[in-house]
Order: structure tokens, then sequence, then C-alpha cells
């Protein structure tokens, strides 16, 4: 049976609109960034639910609606199997058309809290040669970890995609996946990370592709690559609350 927002627990009511506003606010991040035109690109965020009812939910933006027009009420609220709950929006207001990708990943990565997709020029350029971005910058080492992986071509609308992303991502340190033919995929600890790892996906792929224009980049040693992932991820910025 279909959820309904309003008979969920108080508190839970409480995290999807915090959940709503933030998401609502990270797609305006996507043309700030030049990552996106038209609505080419979609942010989502887990709401951690499963103690009070179950299971996660998680919201994402309805789908071909213009960035200027994205408000909290717009933003769908949908279970980890992509269905969406009765969330208040009008019932024909659909979900992103990635939305059962978004959704295999969050069912399959549990420490995934946050996903997005983008079509950014330059990642989008070595999704089509289905090349994977090296990691040839100490930005990529501090970011990624390691190169930007390569998913497979995978056609919209199915498990397909959310599948490639999950088995590129699972055994790599990246936050990015290229889908190949397709444009990249991002995730994070929430929403705000999975946007900044597409943000950073972009810069790196752009940087790099400069820079083969002037000649061969030089890789960076493993053990290099893994001190300055550790730093990074570790040490960078202030101090942890
Ligand atoms: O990549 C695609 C379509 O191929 C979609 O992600 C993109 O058009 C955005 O669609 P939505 O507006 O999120 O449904």
């Amino acid at each position: 049976m279909t959820l309904t927002l309003t008979d969920l627990p108080a508190d839970v009511q409480d995290e999807v609109s915090k959940t709503r506003r933030i998401v609502a606010d990270l797609h305006a991040e996507l043309p700030r960034w030049e990552l996106v035109v038209w609505t080419a690109g979609n942010v989502s965020q887990r709401i951690r639910c499963a103690d009070q009812i179950g299971e996660d939910l998680f919201v994402i933006k309805p789908s071909g609606v213009s960035y200027d027009q994205l408000g909290p009420t717009q933003m769908v609220v949908c279970t980890l199997d992509g269905a969406k709950i009765n969330d208040g929006t009008p019932d024909r207001l659909q979900p992103s058309s990635d939305t059962a990708a978004h959704a295999y990943v969050y069912t399959h990565m549990d420490h995934v809290g946050g996903v997005v997709h983008t079509h950014s020029t330059y990642a989008t350029a070595w999704a089509a040669r289905g090349e994977e971005v090296p990691c040839v910058l100490t930005m990529m080492a501090d970011e990624f970890g390691g190169p930007i992986p390569i998913g497979p071509f995978a056609l919209i609308g199915d498990d397909s995609i959310g599948r490639g992303i999950v088995d590129t991502l699972k055994d790599s340190r990246s936050r990015a996946v290229l889908m190949q033919n397709h444009g990249p995929f991002t995730i994070g600890k929430d929403g705000r990370d999975a946007v900044k790892a597409a943000v950073m996906c972009e810069e790196v792929a752009r940087t790099v592709h400069i820079s083969r224009q002037l000649g061969e980049p030089l890789p960076i040693a493993q053990e290099k690559v893994d001190s300055l992932f550790d730093r990074y991820q570790n040490v960078y910025g202030q101090p942890k609350k």
C-alpha cells in the first residue's frame, strides 16, 4: 500500500520537510556551476527513517521542471523501490526519469546519502569516448582517490543505470562514475557532498582534457595518491565538530 506523508510520525514528516528544502536548494547549484543545460540534471537525498517506518525514503526533483520553478513543495518523496508516496504533490507530478537509478544506488549502497546526475560538458565528453579520467592531478587524488571510472552503456528507465553505477563504484574510492555515452553520476554522504563531487568531476575532466592538448599528463605514484586522498578526506578544512 502507498505510504501517505501525513500518516507518518511527526519527526519523519519534519525530516521530509527539511530534506525537501535542502534538495530544492541544491538544484540551484547545478546551473550555478554550469553543470546542466535546460533540465538535464537531478539531485536526490536519502531520509534515514527505517527505524521509525521500516524503510528509508528519498527526495528527488520532478521530471522536466525548470530549475527556477523548483521549490520544496515540488520535491517528490519516494520509497527505495522508486515509487512516489502520497507526498502532497499533484498525482500527475512525476519524479525524475532517473528515479530508478537513484533508488537502486540507495538500496545497494547504504552509506550513500545523496546522488546527482548531470550532463556536464567535459565529463560527458569523456563518457562519450568510454575512457576513464586518469588520476594525474592532486585534486583528483584528494577528491576521488584515483581515476574517475567509466560505467557501462545503459538505457534509462529501469535498474540498468543504477546497477552500472553500483557495480562500478562499489570497489572504487571515486564518488563519480562516467556512464558510457551518457554522463556523470555522483554519490556522497548527503546531497551536498554528491553535488560537490559533480562540480569537482567536471573541473578535473576539463583540466585533464586541456592538459592532454598540451602533451601527455604525468601519472602520480599510487602511494602519493593514497597519501593525498587520506589527508584530504581526514585532515583538510576545519576540525570536524
Ligand atoms: O539523462 C537524462 C535523459 O537521458 C535525464 O537525466 C535528464 O534529461 C534529466 O531528466 P529529469 O528532468 O530528471 O527527468
